[in-house]
């Protein structure tokens, strides 16, 4: 990946959600931490172009998220915080369907696409299901299958394993080693990001620390004791 923060911050009515912020991130895999509403979603909607900065500018892999949004969306995959608000369809691959129709895939390649994600996940099974019917587990991977569907190199990931029970986050936390694309993960799950090669620290809708997993968890860890 190469993103660069020129200077972009993102303020509702007044109120600072993202101070200004100049940074460059490369690499494969980079962890986002920080309490809650220190500006870690603001941080990642801003590198899809979901929230565009009040100020400054935002590049991702040499494309501005504002000037050519399409591209950017093309490139990078998000998966919600919440899986339920992803999955709207009542079929899991008719919702995976719908993502690659919207993104102009030809028609004959749409259930191939489909399956192919599903099974790089390993719950081909789930493809038929209800996706209403779906443990919370279930949802998450099948929200990641949307988005891998679309082949993003980029994969961001808001709070994956949040919402999941041992075993679940266990399987999806696996499944995020696993996966060859560009990763950026917003987590409470330090395990899992301690395994990342940099991680980034937010406070107070500010970038308080950048560097290597452990210095930076450590770090964290420190200010909450
Ligand atoms: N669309 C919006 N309109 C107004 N305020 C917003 C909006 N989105 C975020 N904020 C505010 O910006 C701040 C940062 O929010 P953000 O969602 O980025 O935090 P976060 O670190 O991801 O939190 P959490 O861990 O709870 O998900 C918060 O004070 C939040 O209330």
């Amino acid at each position: 990946m190469h993103i660069e923060f020129d200077q972009a911050g993102v303020a509702y009515d007044g109120r600072t959600a993202l101070h200004r912020l100049s940074l460059t991130l490369t690499g494969r895999r980079i962890g986002v931490i920080g309490l809650n509403g220190s500006g870690k979603t603001t941080f990642a909607r801003l590198i899809n172009g979901l929230t565009k900065p009040s100020v400054g500018r935002v590049r991702v892999n040499g494309r501005d998220t504002v000037d050519d949004a399409d591209g950017v969306l093309a490139d990078t995959g998000y998966v919600f915080q919440a899986p339920q608000n992803q999955i709207i369809l009542p079929i899991v691959e008719d919702d995976i369907a719908l993502g690659l129709k919207a993104r102009g895939v030809a028609k004959a390649d749409i259930p191939v696409r489909a399956e192919e994600a599903l099974s790089r996940l390993g719950i081909s099974h789930l493809g038929k299901r209800r996706s209403h019917e779906l443990s919370g587990g279930e949802l998450q991977l099948a929200a990641l299958a949307a988005v891998l569907a679309t082949r993003p190199s980029l994969v961001i990931l808001d709070e994956p394993t949040n919402q999941l029970d041992l075993k679940n986050r266990r399987r999806v936390a696996e499944t995020i080693d696993a996966l060859s694309e560009d990763v950026i993960a917003i987590s409470h799950d330090l395990a899992t990001l301690s395994r990342f090669e940099r991680v980034l620290l937010f406070h107070e809708a500010r970038l308080i620390a950048d560097g290597p997993a452990d210095a930076v968890i450590g770090e964290y860890e420190a200010m909450n004791r």
